[in-house]
């Protein structure tokens, strides 16, 4: 099977997880790349069976608006059953790398208010350790090169993303060589440093759920 026809069917398996829970009331938080745009064309069809959605950015959100699907803004919702999102990476603990599409930080919020995260990746985004993909850092831009050089300090080899502007006007700087030992104390680590927005390590909240496309069927993983 090819890496598309595995996220495809990971799009197919997370339809299948949520389907018995749609009524007239769910707001579903909807992600970003491509298989969450897999999963956004499937939704289409089961428009009239919730309410709508959230979109962790401004690209899912046409997406979802061009196949007749409400979106809502975050702040005028109140609960968000699910929250349905790939990754560039994810580990045995359902913590992950996520940004590669820059939209780390819309990403992180609409999981933060979801009840449930629902991992939906094919079987390469599985690691034993985070790391080998760059760890992105979203950045308020006037702080890139002192967030780079403190990022240098965790022993990070900071490159800026040029020519990326985030949904919310920042910049990306993504973290090469940096194989992450405890995901939890870093994402902590770096959140802290003045000027970043947030880092692309979903580990303090990460999935709840992890559909995963192999060769051989979606592995199903719930915590
Ligand atoms: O910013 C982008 C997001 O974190 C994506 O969820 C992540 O990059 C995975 O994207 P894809 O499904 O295209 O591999």
């Amino acid at each position: 099977m090819t890496q598309d026809e595995l996220k495809a069917a990971v799009a197919d398996a997370a339809i299948r997880e949520i389907e018995p829970h749609l009524d007239k009331d769910t707001v579903l938080g909807i992600g970003t790349g491509s298989t969450a745009n897999l999963f956004i064309d499937r939704l289409g069809p089961l428009r009239d069976r919730f309410k709508g959605a959230v979109a962790s950015s401004e690209a899912s959100a046409e997406r979802l608006k061009g196949l007749g699907i409400e979106v809502f803004e975050l702040n005028h919702v109140g609960d968000v059953p699910f929250y349905i999102d790939g990754a560039d990476e994810v580990n045995a603990h359902l913590h992950m790398i996520k940004g590669g599409g820059a939209a780390l930080t819309r990403e992180k919020i609409v999981a933060a208010c979801a009840k449930r995260f629902i991992c939906i990746a094919d079987g390469s985004k599985y690691v034993a350790q985070l790391g080998h993909f760059p760890l992105p850092v979203e950045v308020i831009p006037m702080a890139r090169s002192y967030v780079a050089r403190e990022l240098v300090k965790l022993g990070a080899e900071p490159v800026y993303r040029q020519g990326v502007l985030t949904d919310n006007g920042n910049h990306i700087i993504d973290c090469f060589n940096f194989m992450i030992d405890d995901p939890v104390a870093m994402e902590a680590r770096i959140n802290a440093i003045v000027g970043v927005v947030t880092n692309g390590l979903f580990a303090a909240r990460g999935a709840d759920i992890l559909l995963l496309g192999k060769t051989d069927g979606v592995e199903r993983t719930a915590l």
